[in-house]
């Protein structure tokens, strides 16, 4: 990924509206944000600009809005933007700390002072922040129907999915039908099962790089901290807590996960296709290895070539080259189906290990995955590159990883030599060694 990041990764570009009267900030705030994120910066100077890029842009991902424009007091400034529904923060260069906590009061993101030293990497930060909170599932487990709602809406209002459970074993079951969830926030004083029995049980199934738990409660029992800590919790906040702890917190052990994340994509992943690596395949393929070996199902090896690589890259350039790889990449990973592991082995080389197909299955899948990629309009400027690919497979042959790789090599080498950009497999007697 190159320097200048989209504001999170969740695909779609982020539209921030900045409303300031004064023309210094503007340019400030403009430069920092435009430089350090991919997001489309809107300007307005008044509530009447401000109205009129609503009306143009739709949705709009976050405002910043200054308190001193010439068309609206305080109250009336974030009443224009709240009663529009609007994730709203104040941006301000004056500290008063009576405004600050009136303004806090409502649903407003944040306030920020402006000429505060970092206050403009605060920004772009919560910014990223705010994006990637959009693809995050947060559980709030708590059976004061008051208290979730709290913080559900405080949790909405950072932008996370939320779902709620009334008591620990609904909170169990909903853990385990939604995958997306990677925050639980328990309350510890629950009838039946407490935050710290649910914790511990919750822990059974969802280990620490899933999942992050923060445990709440209002009672002052010194040992309550540790107890949620010692079962399996990451963090915990004391009720009453402010929206600024909270917002801190809850940041703070999403951040973890997705450092965590990103040091195991590091260990996993190819970097420039994101699929799988050599590594990760053969750790991941061992296992499925054994259990089609242990009698329980079905693997087909396979591997597939980009045909006439040289050629692509003597054409396009190393560049065009890339993205023909990434494209027949993501065609891989599309039509791969979770059962599946696809990896890249290097260069031009991917491996497929495809679960659970039959024999005229097999031949089905394998046959549409080089048809797709025949199919694939791929495009590099003005061009359209040409990609097909020549693959092997070895169908059901269970002795070892090892040697279904290299009977689907023998195969891959019979593919390029009949002419490419076709599939050959072990259980067609044509092909037999
Ligand atoms: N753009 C790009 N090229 C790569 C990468 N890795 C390897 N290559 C190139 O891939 C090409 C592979 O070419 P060959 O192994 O000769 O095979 P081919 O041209 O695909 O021909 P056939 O396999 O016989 O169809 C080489 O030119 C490598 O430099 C990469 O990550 N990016």
């Amino acid at each position: 990924m190159s320097d200048r990041q989209a504001a999170g990764g969740s695909g779609q570009r982020a539209t921030i509206l900045l409303v300031e009267n004064a023309k210094l900030f503007h340019q400030m705030v403009g430069e920092a944000l435009g430089e350090r994120l991919d997001i489309d910066l809107i300007h307005a100077h008044s509530l009447a600009e401000a109205a009129q890029a609503i009306e143009k842009h739709g949705h709009l991902t976050l405002v910043l809005t200054g308190l001193v424009l010439s068309d609206g007091d305080q109250e009336k400034i974030v009443d224009f933007f709240l009663s529009r529904q609007l994730p709203t923060v104040i941006v301000t260069g004056v500290f008063d700390e009576e405004v600050r906590k009136r303004l806090l009061e409502r649903p407003i993101i944040d306030y920020v002072l402006k000429n505060a030293p970092g206050a403009v990497d605060y920004l772009v930060w919560l910014v990223q922040r705010l994006d990637r909170n959009r693809r995050i599932t947060a559980l709030v487990v708590d059976d004061a129907a008051s208290a979730r709602m709290h913080a559900s809406s405080l949790l909405r209002l950072y932008g996370f999915q939320v779902v709620e459970a009334e008591g620990g074993e609904q909170g169990l079951k909903k853990l385990t039908e939604d995958p997306t969830i990677r925050l639980v926030i328990t309350d510890q004083e629950m009838p039946g099962m407490d935050g710290v029995e649910f914790t511990r049980r919750l822990r059974a199934q969802h280990p620490r790089d899933t999942v992050s738990v923060i445990g709440v409660s209002g009672a002052g029992r010194s040992t309550l901290v540790a107890q949620f800590l010692k079962n399996g919790a990451n963090d915990f906040l004391h009720k009453p807590f402010s929206r600024e702890e909270f917002f801190c917190r809850v940041s703070q052990n999403v951040e973890n996960l997705e450092l965590i994340g990103s040091l195991q994509d590091l260990a996993t992943k190819d970097f420039l296709t994101g699929l799988a690596n050599r590594r990760h395949f053969f750790a991941r393929g061992a296992e499925l290895m054994a259990q089609a070996k242990a009698g329980k199902r079905r693997a087909c090896v396979a591997m597939l070539d980009i045909d006439l690589f040289k050629r692509i890259n003597d054409t396009y350039g190393h560049d065009g080259g890339d993205v023909a790889l990434k494209a027949v990449a993501s065609a891989l990973a599309r039509f791969a189906r979770p059962q599946d592991l696809v990896a890249r082995f290097g260069g031009e080389e991917f491996a497929v290990i495809a679960m659970d197909l039959g024999e005229t299955e097999s031949e089905y899948f394998f046959e549409g995955l080089r048809a797709r990629i025949e199919n694939l309009a791929v495009q590099f400027g003005e061009h359209r590159i040409p990609v097909t690919t020549s693959i092997g497979v070895c169908v059901d042959r269970l002795d070892s990883l090892d040697a279904m790789l290299t009977e689907a090599d023998r195969l891959l080498y019979l593919a390029k030599a009949g002419g490419r950009n076709q599939v050959r497999r072990s259980n067609d007697p044509a092909n037999a060694a």
